[in-house]
């Protein structure tokens, strides 16, 4: 086998083993090479290589092992630029797919080869969903069940794609997104984009919250399936309404207009109107004083999709929440679209009407959870290539580890590095990042110790400290011992000496074996899995 033919299937077992961001981010800008007859593995810089040697290498020898059962070729990890071979990965991953669907019908199958040359992502637009009439229970299990595959087809999808498509939605930019780029020529073109341009202002949505800027990840994965398909098919009644919940800053209302955008994309004559619930009640107590509810309520019943923003805010208002009932009840009753976004979930809401929350929990709801780690950095690159911005890799994933809070904060955090980079004239790397954010730094920074990590870890398995360090190796211990290495080692700059030397004076070789059988476990076992993600949320926060 040559190294051709060898790296793309390597980097396919990869991709199916690792999560999306962690492969796109770190294995898919891997190039090859050959050295003296070695197989070449080229990290683009130090950083990359480190990062790579540390988290990655376990797994590139055993995709090697997989492939190459017997062959005697050693992989090297060097700093360099080699040959990409990602279109062959992608063209293998294509072969693939269709080999697997022929297989599975029986029947031909068309490939775009157009989009392979290109590098493009393939469409994975979700296909249409099929109203079905309402029905009073399951509806969120059986929508989520529909969301679920349809993520299973668009992975299937994606897998066809390009191994550098980013996770950001793989549609083609809409028009918002181009803002308008054509240029009317007569008079009458004039007309029609001034007038689409009124009918954009009315809709009253941030042309800046696209699919397009959107990066997806774990956080947001069954949400943005759901928008995606909620902007293809609106006012079916298994998504309506749409009901986005969770903490501040997380991109609920980033993600709702970014429906609105797409559908005033596809077509400027949808009747879209977007309010935050605060302007909702102004206009109630606006037309109380004028005495024109109906004509409030028409404002909003004659439009074909209703995003209204953080809803909590209308509750125990008395009579905003009896207007908002009769909008809502004829939009429903119309199918028309409704989505709403919310800091918790309808039925938790205090001071709700209870006929609003119920009727809140009709379709479907889906909650915003905090980005991990791969996602944070994916957002900063996003919003670095909206800037046009120059953002190294390891100043992005130095940004991305110490503010994890929520995305608005990132997002802060960013713009106040890219302000120093501009008023020192300084590319943005770490030195720079780390001088813009001393002070946020400054208050996140809580050093991790050996300690505080055997604790953690002994109190999550119900042992304690001293079976942790002791000398016994059932396998209640065992495994928890060889969780808190593996953790200590993540997240402490120690080195496996030190950490074994912490663990009742253990060798350095077992902190390595501890390290790996973990690593193998996460991959077979569903419960190890959940632990370690649950450890490092405790202890990263
Ligand atoms: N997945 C993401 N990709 C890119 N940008 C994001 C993402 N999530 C959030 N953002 C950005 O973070 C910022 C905050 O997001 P947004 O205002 O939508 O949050 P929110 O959940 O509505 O917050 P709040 O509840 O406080 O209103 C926005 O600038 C948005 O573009």
């Amino acid at each position: 086998m040559t190294l051709t033919e060898f790296w793309p299937q390597c980097l396919l077992q990869l991709k199916q083993n690792l999560p999306p961001q962690q492969y796109q981010m770190w294995i898919a800008p891997l190039t090859v090479g050959e050295e003296n007859g070695n197989w070449v593995i080229f990290a683009r810089n130090t950083f990359a290589f480190n990062h790579i040697r540390e988290r990655f290498w376990p797994a590139v020898e055993n995709a090697r092992l997989a492939i190459l059962p017997h062959g005697q070729t050693p992989l090297i990890l060097k700093i360099g630029q080699g040959q990409s071979l990602q279109a062959a990965t992608q063209a293998q991953a294509i072969t693939n797919t269709i080999n697997s669907v022929k297989a599975e019908s029986g029947t031909p199958v068309q490939v775009e080869t157009e989009n392979l040359n290109k590098h493009e992502p393939l469409n994975t637009t979700p296909a249409p969903v099929e109203a079905k009439p309402r029905s009073t229970t399951k509806r969120t299990e059986s929508a989520q069940d529909i969301i679920a595959k349809r993520l299973k087809n668009n992975q299937s999808k994606s897998d066809s794609n390009t191994a550098e498509s980013s996770e950001v939605s793989p549609r083609k930019p809409s028009k918002v997104d181009k803002k308008e780029t054509t240029t009317p020529t007569t008079e009458s073109d004039n007309v029609l984009a001034n007038s689409k341009k009124s009918r954009y202002t009315d809709t009253n949505l941030n042309p800046e919250h696209t699919f397009a800027a959107l990066v997806q990840g774990k956080g947001n994965r069954l949400a943005h399936a759901a928008a995606l398909s909620i902007a293809e098919n609106p006012g079916n009644s298994m998504y309506n309404p749409f009901f986005v919940y969770g903490s501040t800053g997380l991109g609920k209302t980033h993600l709702v207009q970014a429906i609105g955008n797409q559908l005033f994309a596809a077509d400027a004559k949808v009747k879209i109107r977007y309010i935050h619930a605060d302007e909702f009640i102004r206009g109630i107590m606006n037309a109380f004083h004028a005495k024109s509810f109906d004509a409030m309520r028409q404002q909003y019943q004659q439009v074909d999709l209703l995003i209204m923003d953080d809803v909590q805010f209308i509750a125990g208002k008395d009579r905003t929440m009896e207007e908002f009932f009769y909008v809502y009840n004829h939009l429903i009753d119309e199918k028309k679209q409704v989505i709403l976004t919310c800091d918790t979930l309808p039925t938790h809401i205090d001071g709700m009407d209870d006929r609003l929350k119920s009727r809140f929990s009709w379709g479907l709801s889906l909650e915003l959870e905090p980005p991990e780690l791969e996602m944070r950095v994916a957002i900063l690159q996003k919003k670095a290539e909206l800037a046009q911005v120059k953002l190294e890799d390891e100043a992005a994933f130095f940004i991305a580890k110490h503010i994890r809070s929520n995305v608005r904060e990132l997002e802060g955090a960013f713009k106040r590095v890219v302000a120093q980079s501009r008023f020192a004239s300084r590319p943005i790397d770490v030195g720079l990042a780390t001088e813009a954010l001393q002070d946020i730094l400054a208050v996140n920074h809580k050093p991790m110790t050996l300690e505080h990590i055997q604790n953690t870890v002994a109190k999550f398995y119900g042992i304690t400290i001293s079976d942790m360090v002791g000398k016994k190796r059932t396998r209640n211990l065992a495994r928890p011992r060889q969780m808190a290495m593996t953790l200590a080692k993540e997240l402490t700059p120690l080195s496996l000496p030190a950490i074994g030397s912490g663990f009742g004076g253990r060798d350095h070789t077992t902190v390595m074996h501890a390290v790996k059988s973990i690593s193998k476990l996460r991959k077979s076992d569903a419960e190890t899995t959940k632990a370690y993600e649950t450890l490092m949320m405790i202890l990263r926060d």
